[in-house]
């Protein structure tokens, strides 16, 4: 396990920061007077790509990358790109770098700086490859935690959609639909009465893959540019109406939160950790040599609209998942489904094997029939109108952490329909 990387930028050079030299993630940030345009994370401060470009300070590729605020076009370069542009940072924000007074005038405050969406979302799918999260939703929904037949062979996932993914601190409001109750006879319309969220890891293509080709799990590891947190918002009454037998549809689309900064693989890379043993054996083609998953430490909070502070509710980790996002865009990509640089890929909800490592409300409150309590004192079972959501995660190394930024949403009251 590597050290500390120091920089010249002090607040870089603590066990506490979330985005030590080390880190080095990639989000889009505007400030009070600038446009929206790309940065990179060090310490407290934000370095203005835009700006490291101009002055030539960065080249990579023959044509301005940074004059669009995403980080599409980088991608689009290839991994060579990606890895020459991560070691010219380093060179530039390292302690001792003969560059640091061309720098210095270019870092702006995270304090003062909006983040936005750090890509462009080309498509966005969703998997269902948590194997507590989804013994738990068999237990809850079917009466028993046995897996689907096809569970242990197949990465399950839903094709989402990208309009519906948003940057964290986008407020979300309570979707209207259609639900029913088991009892009743006929399906009423309404705000959601059971709002959930779910607990995952995003990982984004950076490298397309080409229609009717397919890709083995190696490639697929290769594609993976980087990765984000992300909440799936879950309207389980609406969902649990509408989606046998095709699936979620408007239960998930009325908002997918990400967290503002894009961890890059490279930066993960010593945090690789091994998916769980094989229950059966997969098929060949899911085969892959390298450990997919990451070492990362998740939470998720929960605070109250007037509440001094969140309450952790839940704490688990990225290695809980039986599928890796490799595995995940191989299967995808296999039967000639081309993938997109920008492709955004939800691993599934998180959980682990006790209550405290749940990773949606509908686990830890067990379909709103045990409600648990807050720091606060107050109990829940789903989202109440004013709560705000926070996800939480950082892989932790030896005198540092490689931190996601909080991924961050408020549900705002259900909009009035009619109108
Ligand atoms: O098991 C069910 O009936 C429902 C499962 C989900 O809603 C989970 C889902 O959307 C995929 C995931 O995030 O794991
Ligand atoms: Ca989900
Ligand atoms: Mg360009």
């Amino acid at each position: 396990m590597s050290q500390l990387k120091k920089s010249w930028v002090d607040s870089a050079n603590s066990a506490e920061t979330p985005f030590p030299l080390n880190n080095l993630p990639y989000g889009v940030f505007s400030t009070a007077d600038s446009e929206p345009r790309c940065g990179v994370a060090i310490g407290d401060m934000i370095l203005d790509m835009q700006a490291a470009e101009e002055a030539g300070l960065i080249e990579i590729g023959d044509e301005p990358v940074f004059d669009v605020p995403f980080w599409n076009e980088l991608m689009e370069l290839g991994s060579d790109a990606w890895s020459a542009l991560r070691a010219r940072l380093g060179q530039l924000l390292s302690e001792g770098s003969p560059e640091r007074d061309a720098v210095e005038p270019l870092l702006v405050a995270q304090a003062d700086a909006e983040l936005h969406m750090p890509f462009l979302v080309s498509e966005y799918t969703d998997f269902y490859a948590g194997r507590q999260h989804a013994a738990n939703m068999g237990a809850i929904l079917r009466g028993s935690p046995d897996l689907p037949a096809n569970w242990l062979h197949i990465p399950i996932g839903y094709n989402g959609r990208a309009s519906s993914v948003v940057i964290s601190g986008t407020p979300i409001h309570r979707p209207n639909g259609q639900r029913k109750a088991p009892d009743a006879e006929m399906p009423s319309f309404g705000p959601s009465m059971r709002l959930d969220i779910e607990l995952e890891m995003g990982a984004i293509v950076g490298k397309p893959s080409e229609f009717g080709q397919p890709i083995t799990v190696d490639e697929a590891d290769d594609m993976i540019f980087g990765y984000v947190l992300l909440n799936d918002w879950s309207a389980r009454d609406i969902q649990g109406w509408e989606y046998q037998p095709l699936g979620p549809f408007q239960g998930k689309a009325f908002g997918t939160s990400i967290s503002p900064w894009i961890v890059t693989a490279a930066a993960l890379e010593e945090f690789r950790a091994p998916t769980p043993e094989r229950e059966k054996e997969l098929l060949p083609y899911l085969d892959g040599s390298k450990d997919g998953l990451y070492d990362i430490e998740l939470q998720v909070l929960m605070q109250p609209e007037g509440a001094d502070k969140a309450s952790v509710v839940g704490e688990t980790n990225y290695t809980r998942m039986y599928y890796s996002a490799a595995e995940q865009l191989c299967h995808h990509a296999i039967g000639g489904c081309a993938m997109n640089v920008g492709d955004l890929l939800g691993s599934g909800t998180i959980s682990g094997p006790t209550k405290t490592e749940y990773g949606s409300l509908m686990e830890m409150s067990w379909a709103g029939r045990e409600p648990f309590t807050l720091d606060t004192g107050e109990t829940r079972t789903f989202i109440e109108d004013g709560d705000t959501l926070t996800l939480r995660g950082a892989a932790k190394g030896d005198g540092f952490q490689i931190g996601f930024g909080d991924c961050v949403g408020q549900i705002l009251p259900a909009v009035n329909w009619p109108k």
